[in-house]
């Protein structure tokens, strides 16, 4: 991968909580345009990865190059857990807040955005939905609103924390479906995932993050049963009370 065709490049990004790395040393790049998935263990750092290419956490040491790209360019869906569903809101609301760079932050909404809304509503299979409270839809129609929601916001990268934990088959392969016409418009996707059939059947590059990357590039070499295996060892062996990154290029300090 060189560098020019990568849209984001992560060099040496090293991100901390209370000093504990949780990504370690990072370096390379998300191809542009086209899926990429980021998988490994549990506690591997793939929210915090997320995290800190969306701005939300800064690196301790590092660069993310977002090679010119500005925050609204970007179309983020954290994870489910993240989200605050008990606000008064009706999925017109939620779809509608995708469309604040046509309508301004406090501007209504404008003939022709109601109607992309609509098309979005249509699109994810939530037609009829528009006046329904968000707190009365099931997990899955939940999360078609916020996929309708980043089709309102029409971003070059679109960033997906495991956007179909705990969804039903019948979404995710709908929702499956327009992150796979994002790619084929030339969208940059980043998804983070758990399901390695789902990687391997749909997104061209993985990485593969175990605090560190165990392996950034094409899903069928990445996803090498080498490198699970390697990937597992190293969460097995992580200890939660490892010592604070000094900045140094040693690896994670692994229990004996
Ligand atoms: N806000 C926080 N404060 C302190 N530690 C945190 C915080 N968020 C995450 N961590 C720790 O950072 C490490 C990486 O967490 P992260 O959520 O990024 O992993 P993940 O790969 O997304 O995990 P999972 O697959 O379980 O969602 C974990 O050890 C986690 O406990």
């Amino acid at each position: 991968m060189t560098a020019s065709t990568n849209a984001i490049s992560f060099r040496d990004v090293t991100v901390a909580y209370d000093r504990r790395p949780a990504v370690h040393h990072l370096t390379g790049g998300f191809e542009q345009g086209g899926l990429t998935a980021v998988t490994g263990p549990n506690g591997a750092g793939k929210s915090t990865l997320l995290k800190a290419l969306m701005g939300e956490l800064k690196p301790s040491a590092g660069a993310i190059d977002r090679g010119g790209l500005r925050s609204r360019d970007f179309g983020y869906l954290p994870q489910a857990a993240d989200i605050e569903r008990r606000i008064p809101l009706s999925v017109a609301d939620v779809v509608m807040l995708g469309a604040w760079r046509e309508t301004g932050a406090f501007g209504g909404a404008t003939r022709a955005s109601a109607e992309q809304g609509r098309r979005a509503l249509a699109a994810v299979g939530l037609e009829g939905f528009e006046r329904r409270p968000v707190g009365t839809l099931s997990a899955g129609q939940f999360q078609r609103a916020l996929f309708a929601r980043l089709l309102m916001q029409d971003a070059e990268v679109i960033v997906l924390d495991e956007p179909f934990t705990a969804i039903d088959a019948r979404t995710t392969r709908d929702l499956l479906e327009i992150v796979k016409r994002w790619g084929g418009e030339g969208r940059t996707v980043i998804a983070v995932l758990h399901d390695l059939e789902q990687v391997r059947a749909h997104f061209a590059n993985t990485l593969l993050l175990a605090r560190e990357a165990i392996a950034w590039g094409p899903t069928e070499s990445a996803l090498s049963p080498k490198n699970l295996l390697r990937a597992r060892a190293m969460a097995e062996s992580w200890d939660e009370h490892a010592h604070a990154c000094d900045g140094d290029h040693h690896r994670l300090r692994l229990s004996a």
